[in-house]
C-alpha cells in the first residue's frame, strides 16, 4: 500500500525564516468540532483535494485539535494603533497559522485559524471565536473575493461543540483563513517600538520576497517596499469607497503589507448613501467611518513609514524622511485616480474629462440628501441609459432633484458615442446587484446560531456571482425594511 500524500503540502517559510517573530503554538483542545461551510472553489485553487477535508478528519483540523502533517503552527506576534492608541504588545491571541502552501497559480497562501484557543498573546481573552462572527468574516470575505476586492478569504468554519459567553451562551467556531499573508502594520511597530532595527530589517526582507520579489536585493529596495505598500492600499480602499463598503476598524494592526482587506470585525456595507456611516458599535467617535477610511489609511501608512526610516537611510534621517513623506503624500493622489477611474465605469463613462470629478461629486451630494440606496442607484441608473430612468426615480423621495443630474450625465454619455445598450451592459459587469446586505447577513447568522444553516449557504451563492441577476432571489437586492431599524456591529471577540 502506497502512503497517503500529505493533506497540505506545507511550505513554512515565516516558521523558518522569521525566528523570534512568532511563538511555536497548539489549538486548544475542544469536544465536537464539526464543520459548518467548506469553500469547494477556494480548496480547488489552493491545490487542495476537497475529499480529504469534508471529513472528520478536517472538521478535526480546521478546529485547530488536530495536526495536519507538516504544519508548524505558531501564534506571530504584532503590536498596533487601535482607535489611535499604540499598544504595544498585541499578536495572535486567538489565531494560529498552521503553514504556507503554494496554490496552483505558484502564489504562497498562509492557512490560518481564527479562534482556535488562547495564545501568549491573548491577553486576558479566551482566544475562541463563536459561530456569528466566524461567518460573519467567511460571508463578508467571499462577498469581497466576488466583488474583485484584495482579501483574505475562507476556506472553512467549523462549530466546536463548546459554548461561549459573549452576550450570553453562543455556540462555539473557527474560522480556517487564507492570507497572502498576515504582514500587518503592527508587525512592523512591534520591533520598530523596541527599537530592534535588525528585526525590522529581517522583516522587511520577508515582506520583499513575499509581496515584491522584483526588489530583492536593490539598494533603495525599503523605500520601494513602503511605495508599493501605499499603492496597493490606495487602491484598495479606493475600491472599499466604490463598492460601499465600511471596514469598520481599520487599525494599524489590521492594515496589511499585502494590500488584502484584513479582519472582518465589525464591517458592513452601506445601504444610504452617507460618508458618515458608522456601524461598529465600539467606534464612538466615528474615527472609522465611511468616508474617513482614506485619509486613516493614509494615517496608518505614516505609522509603517515611521518603522522603515532606519532602513531606508541608515546615515541619514532628514533625507529617509523626506524620502518616506513624498511616497506617503502621493497617496492622496493615487486614490483619487484609482476612486475617479472605478467611478467612471460605475457610470459606464469611458473617456477622462475635466469635468468628472464635479460630475461624481454632485451626484454624490444628491444621493446622500435624498438617503438613496447606493447599490440599487447604479444598478437602476444602467436602465435609464436605455432610457428608462422610472426604477430610479423611485428610489428618490423628490425625483425632480436627480432630473438635472440624468440630462448631464446622458449627454454626456452621448458625447462619448458609445450605444446605449453597451453602456448598460458594461454597468451591470461592474455594479453589483447583490451586496451582503445587513439584514440578510443578520438573518443568515441567526439562523446558524440555532444550527440551521440553509440561509446561510443561500446567501453564499448569492454573493458568488454579484453582478449577475437570478429569479426568484429578489429580496437579496432590497435595502433593509424600515423594521430593521439602525445597525450595528460588534467586534467578533
Ligand atoms: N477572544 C479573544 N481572545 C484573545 N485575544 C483576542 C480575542 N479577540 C481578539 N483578541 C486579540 O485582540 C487583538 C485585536 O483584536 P482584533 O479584533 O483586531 O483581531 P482579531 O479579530 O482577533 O484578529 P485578526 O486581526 O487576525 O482578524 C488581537 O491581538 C487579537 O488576537
Ligand atoms: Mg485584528
Amino acid at each position: 500500500m502506497t502512503a497517503r500524500p500529505p493533506i497540505f503540502q506545507f511550505d513554512n517559510s515565516y516558521a523558518r525564516d522569521l525566528p523570534g517573530f512568532y511563538v511555536a503554538w497548539e489549538g486548544a483542545k475542544v469536544p465536537t468540532p464539526q464543520l459548518v461551510v467548506f469553500n469547494r472553489e477556494l480548496a480547488k485553487e489552493l491545490g487542495l483535494d476537497s475529499n480529504l477535508l469534508e471529513t472528520s478528519e478536517g472538521a478535526e483540523i480546521f478546529a485547530g485539535v488536530r495536526q495536519p502533517d507538516g504544519a508548524s503552527p505558531l501564534a506571530q506576534v504584532y503590536a498596533g494603533h487601535q482607535f489611535g492608541g499604540f499598544s504595544p504588545q498585541l499578536g495572535d491571541g486567538r489565531a494560529l497559522l498552521l503553514g504556507e502552501i503554494i496554490d496552483s497559480t505558484g502564489n504562497r497562501k498562509d492557512i490560518q485559524l481564527k479562534g482556535s484557543g488562547p495564545t501568549p498573546f491573548s491577553r486576558g481573552g479566551d482566544g475562541k471565536a463563536v459561530v456569528g462572527p466566524v461567518l460573519r468574516e467567511y460571508i463578508l470575505g467571499e462577498a469581497m473575493h466576488a466583488l474583485g476586492i484584495p482579501t483574505t478569504r475562507a476556506l472553512a468554519a467549523v462549530t466546536t461543540g463548546e459554548t461561549i459567553y459573549r452576550d450570553g451562551p453562543k455556540p462555539g467556531a473557527v474560522l480556517t483563513r487564507v492570507a497572502a499573508s498576515h504582514l500587518r502594520v503592527g508587525t512592523f511597530q512591534y520591533f520598530a517600538a523596541r527599537g530592534e532595527t535588525e528585526k525590522v530589517r529581517q522583516l522587511a526582507d520577508y515582506a520583499i520576497a513575499r509581496h515584491d520579489p522584483d526588489l530583492a536585493g536593490q539598494p533603495d529596495r525599503y523605500i520601494r517596499l513602503f511605495r508599493g505598500v501605499v499603492e496597493r492600499q490606495a487602491a484598495l480602499v479606493a475600491n472599499w469607497v466604490l463598492v460601499g463598503f465600511v471596514h469598520g476598524v481599520m487599525n494599524t494592526d489590521n492594515t496589511t503589507i499585502s494590500g488584502e482587506t484584513i479582519d472582518y470585525g465589525p464591517c458592513a456595507f452601506i445601504d444610504a448613501y452617507d460618508p458618515a456611516a458608522v456601524f461598529s458599535s465600539i467606534d464612538h467617535g466615528g474615527r472609522y467611518a465611511f468616508g474617513r477610511q482614506p485619509v486613516i489609511m493614509q494615517w496608518n501608512l505614516a505609522r509603517l513609514a515611521e518603522t522603515l526610516l532606519p532602513l531606508i537611510q541608515p546615515d541619514d534621517l532628514d533625507k529617509a524622511v523626506e524620502l518616506a513623506s513624498a511616497e506617503l503624500g502621493r497617496f492622496p493622489d493615487i486614490y483619487r485616480a484609482a476612486w475617479l477611474n472605478g467611478m467612471r465605469a460605475k457610470l459606464g463613462l469611458v473617456e477622462e474629462t475635466a469635468e468628472d470629478q464635479d460630475l461624481f461629486e454632485t451626484m454624490l451630494s444628491i444621493l446622500q440628501e435624498q438617503s438613496v440606496d447606493y447599490t440599487l442607484f447604479f444598478r437602476h441608473l444602467s436602465e435609464a441609459a436605455v432610457g428608462a430612468p422610472q426604477k430610479l426615480r423611485e428610489l428618490f423621495v423628490d425625483p425632480t432633484q436627480i432630473d438635472g443630474w440624468l440630462e448631464r450625465w446622458m449627454q454626456r454619455l452621448e458625447s462619448e458615442g458609445r450605444a446605449p445598450a453597451d453602456t448598460r451592459t458594461a454597468m451591470n459587469l461592474v455594479n453589483p446587484l447583490y451586496i451582503p446586505r445587513n439584514h440578510k447577513v443578520e438573518e443568515a447568522l441567526q439562523s446558524a446560531e440555532t444550527g440551521e444553516y440553509f440561509l446561510l449557504n443561500e446567501l453564499l451563492d448569492i454573493l458568488k456571482a454579484p453582478y449577475e441577476e437570478r429569479t426568484g432571489f429578489e429580496s437579496y437586492a432590497l435595502p433593509a425594511p424600515e423594521a430593521f431599524g439602525p445597525y450595528q456591529t460588534f467586534c467578533g471577540t
